[in-house]
């Protein structure tokens, strides 16, 4: 765990515009490359925020051809974990919501883009949205984000994570 935390820390680091970002961690549910679950996510930094193509399979499948509510927060929830990249430090999610506007379709390729709105002592106010190639937005987001020290994820020592 204590290598795990070491590799994060060294993470947060300058990322030029266009720049793509690193995964949170292998087996990260959001980006990690080698969660077999897993909808491997790559944000890449846009301006001051970050943004990220993303075309979702059946492994995520909700109603026939219609990607599972939960997993659309699962990849929101990630970008805006790739968006504190640019802020320095890690933060958790202290709420997410998420506005479905139309149906988020199996084996479409949808733009996402995450930004902080504004920042409050240890709170990042942020927010997301999701569009059609066609700009039509299929969701929207908010969510609070609290900065937590890097000693907050020793918390954990999940499988598949190496703990040291
Ligand atoms: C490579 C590096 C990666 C590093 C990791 C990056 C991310 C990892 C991967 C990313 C994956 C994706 C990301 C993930 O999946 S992150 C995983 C999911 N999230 C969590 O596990 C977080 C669990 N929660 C906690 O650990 C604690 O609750 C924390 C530490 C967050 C705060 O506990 P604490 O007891 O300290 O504080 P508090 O709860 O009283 O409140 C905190 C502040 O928030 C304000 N507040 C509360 N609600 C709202 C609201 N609705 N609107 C506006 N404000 C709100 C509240 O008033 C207070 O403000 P203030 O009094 O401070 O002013």
């Amino acid at each position: 765990m204590q290598a795990l935390l070491a590799m994060w820390a060294e993470k947060f680091t300058v990322y030029p515009d266009g720049a793509e970002l690193p995964t949170h961690h292998d087996h990260c549910l959001g980006c990690g490359p080698n969660n077999p679950h897993g909808h491997h996510l790559r944000a890449l930094r846009h301006g001051d925020g970050v943004q990220a193509w993303h075309t979702f399979d059946n492994r995520h499948v909700g109603a026939p051809g219609i990607v599972h509510g939960g997993a659309v927060a699962t990849v929101v929830d990630d970008l805006y974990g790739c968006l504190l990249f640019l802020e320095g430090g890690p933060a958790v999610t202290r709420q997410l919501t998420i506005e479905y506007l139309a149906p988020v379709l199996i084996g479409a390729e949808y733009r996402l883009q995450a930004d902080v709105v504004r920042r409050e002592g240890r709170k990042l106010f942020v927010a997301a949205r999701a569009t059609e190639p066609a700009g039509r937005a299929v969701i929207t987001s908010t969510a609070v984000f609290v900065k937590v020290s890097v000693e907050h994820f020793a918390q954990g020592s999940p499988p598949g994570v190496p703990a040291d």
